[in-house]
């Protein structure tokens, strides 16, 4: 199994240094994004009555700024592969960081975006997350701004595999199917967080970046971004996600056969016409401030309210509708009794909208 995967990551460097050279033409081509990134504004308004100073359980102290980290709020925590900063208020946005290598998921990403999710999904003070990837604007290199994800790192994950120890086939076995279930819960932490989390393509999403995006709730791209089921390609069942979750967000068996069997190119208008994509943006700005204004919105509704709906989304995918509703009546009868409901219900009468209220944190 190792050599397998082994030989499947040689077959995909090779297939990357064929790329280097020799380019392969999109069904459509991608053109490049049409105009750069800016910074996002640092986090507005003030903060709620219930957020208080221990909340912040993943806060670090701000680094001395430079220029251009002085425009974008400090980040709230440090990662390799990851940069998570407070774009708005109650709203993190988690950035797939490794934009010299595409944002291919090395090990310590795995790692790290578990760890993430998990410490996201535990801190009161965040609603609401957005993931995208960062792109070749960081080293301001014109044209072609492809930053989504590149999948797996073929290079670190063929000798992860290889590191695989066992003293016999069936230990080896037992092993890899140890390491496989790890790789799947690094994509499982953004589902069983209960914070809704949107995904922001721009440009490339392939291979794993399928497979992280099916674990989000919303997924928003640019007009640019393209999908890849790519996995056959470098000789693998696709096993973190996508062929999973893909069938239950596309309508179509067939579509999500057919992309995950060829591993054909998918392009914008059509994933937003199969459904994999709510929302197609003209560039990475303006996805950015669409997914974090969506973000802000979600955020400021009770989280008593939008957590339990994720939770009880999730649970209802994958549950018969008998078995969902009885989940929902033993979910609510503790929910129910949130004072969050009389602050709504007052805002309402008074003619005001869920921004108006201040809900202490959950
Ligand atoms: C348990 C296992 C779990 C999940 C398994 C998932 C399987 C998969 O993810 S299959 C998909 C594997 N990925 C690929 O096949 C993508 C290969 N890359 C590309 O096709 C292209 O790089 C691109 C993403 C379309 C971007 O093209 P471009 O903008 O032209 O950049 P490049 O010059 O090709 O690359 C720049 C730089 O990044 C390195 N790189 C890109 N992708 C990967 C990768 N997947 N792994 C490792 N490194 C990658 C590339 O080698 C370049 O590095 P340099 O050091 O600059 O040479």
């Amino acid at each position: 199994m190792a050599a397998a995967l082994v030989a499947a990551g040689l077959r995909g460097l090779r297939g990357l240094r064929g790329l280097r050279g020799r380019r392969t033409p999109s069904p459509s081509p991608v053109p490049p994004s049409p105009s750069p990134v800016t910074p996002s504004p640092p986090p507005g308004g003030s903060r709620r009555p219930g957020d208080g100073p221990g909340a912040a359980a993943l806060r670090v102290p701000a680094r001395p700024m430079a220029a251009e980290a002085a425009a974008r709020p400090s980040p709230v925590r440090s990662f390799e592969t990851l940069r998570v900063t407070p774009e708005r208020d109650r709203v993190l946005h988690v950035e797939l960081h490794r934009p010299e290598k595409r944002n291919a998921m090395s090990v310590a990403f795995w790692r790290e975006m578990a760890e993430c999710f998990r410490d996201v999904g535990r801190d009161p003070s965040c609603r609401a997350v957005v993931v995208s990837g960062a792109g070749k604007i960081f080293t301001a290199v014109p044209g072609g701004d492809v930053g989504a994800g590149a999948g797996i790192d073929l290079v670190e994950m063929g000798s992860e595999f290889l590191r695989v120890e066992g003293e016999d086939a069936a230990r080896k076995a037992w092993n890899l199917r140890q390491k496989i279930r790890e790789f799947q819960e690094t994509f499982s932490a953004l589902e069983k967080c209960p914070k809704p989390v949107i995904a922001a393509v721009h440009g490339a999403c392939v291979g794993a970046g399928v497979d992280l995006i099916s674990a989000c709730d919303i997924r928003y791209c640019t007009q640019d971004a393209w999908f890849q089921v790519k996995e056959v390609d470098i000789g693998l069942a696709a096993d973190v996600g996508t062929l999973q979750r893909l069938p239950k967000i596309v309508g179509s068996q067939s579509l999500v056969n057919e992309l995950a069997f060829t591993a054909r190119k998918m392009m914008a208008p059509e994933a937003q016409s199969c459904g994999l994509v709510s929302r197609v943006f003209p560039d990475k700005e303006t996805l950015l401030r669409g997914a974090l204004d969506v973000a802000s919105a979600i955020a400021a509704r009770s989280p008593v309210a939008v957590q339990g709906t994720k939770v009880n989304l999730v649970y209802a995918r994958d549950h018969p509708v008998p078995e969902s509703l009885r989940y929902v009546a033993t979910w609510n009868m503790s929910m129910l009794q949130t004072e969050d409901i009389l602050k709504s219900v007052q805002a309402a009468m008074e003619k005001k909208g869920p921004e108006d209220v201040p809900f202490s944190k959950l």
